[in-house]
């Protein structure tokens, strides 16, 4: 695997300075995570530092790095390319990253939609994504809490607050969202 350093170095150059100052964030809140919730620090780190490297590319880039890497393009999604990043970041971070790491693999190109069923990796990484202290949306507070105290229900309550943001929006929503939200409110969340 490659240094941290290293993977720091080649980051700057795929991303802008405020998107690395988030993902920098990113890190730190899932470590801080980690240690809460007692799972492995250096994969919520790398996976942390990682999970933005492809929100570089224009939509007509990362539709092409799907197509060529067999990312499976649904109909919300080629309306909303920006959602490729996840699953584009995670080849990127295998290929170019070298992380052969399944669990940090899964963490990065999940973390905007998040799934049914998630390990707590990947609960920190939608969650860190989401309250990192540059994230400065209102009523986050409320939520940064929730996530040192209650897993499912901070990814259930990050889901709401998603659907209802695009709803008032107006924007084209991906279901995965709601299938999340719905999966982890039968958790308990
Ligand atoms: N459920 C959804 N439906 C449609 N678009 C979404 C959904 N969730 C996120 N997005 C969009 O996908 C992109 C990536 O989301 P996200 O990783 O949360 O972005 P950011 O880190 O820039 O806030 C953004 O353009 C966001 O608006």
């Amino acid at each position: 695997m490659m240094l941290e350093k290293e993977m720091l170095k080649l980051l700057k150059q795929m991303i802008s300075e405020d998107r690395l100052n988030h993902s920098l964030g990113v890190r730190d809140t899932a470590i801080e995570l980690a240690k809460i919730y007692e799972i492995d620090l250096k994969k919520a780190r790398i996976a942390g530092l990682l999970h933005d490297c492809a929100k570089g590319l224009s939509n007509n880039n990362l539709l092409k790095k799907a197509e060529k890497f067999g990312i499976v393009i649904d109909g919300v999604t080629i309306i909303v390319p920006p959602l490729l990043h996840g699953p584009v970041g995670a080849e990127f971070a295998k290929r170019k990253f070298k992380i052969n790491d399944e669990e940090i693999l899964n963490a990065i190109r999940i973390h905007t939609l998040g799934s049914e069923e998630m390990t707590s990796l990947e609960k920190i990484i939608f969650l860190a994504d989401y309250i990192e202290p540059n994230r400065k949306c209102s009523g986050l507070d409320k939520l940064r809490k929730i996530a040192r105290s209650n897993l499912d229900l901070a990814v259930r309550k990050a889901c709401d607050r998603t659907l209802k943001f695009h709803l008032d929006n107006h924007d084209v929503i991906h279901p995965q969202t709601l299938a999340t939200r719905n999966a982890f409110l039968r958790k308990g969340g």
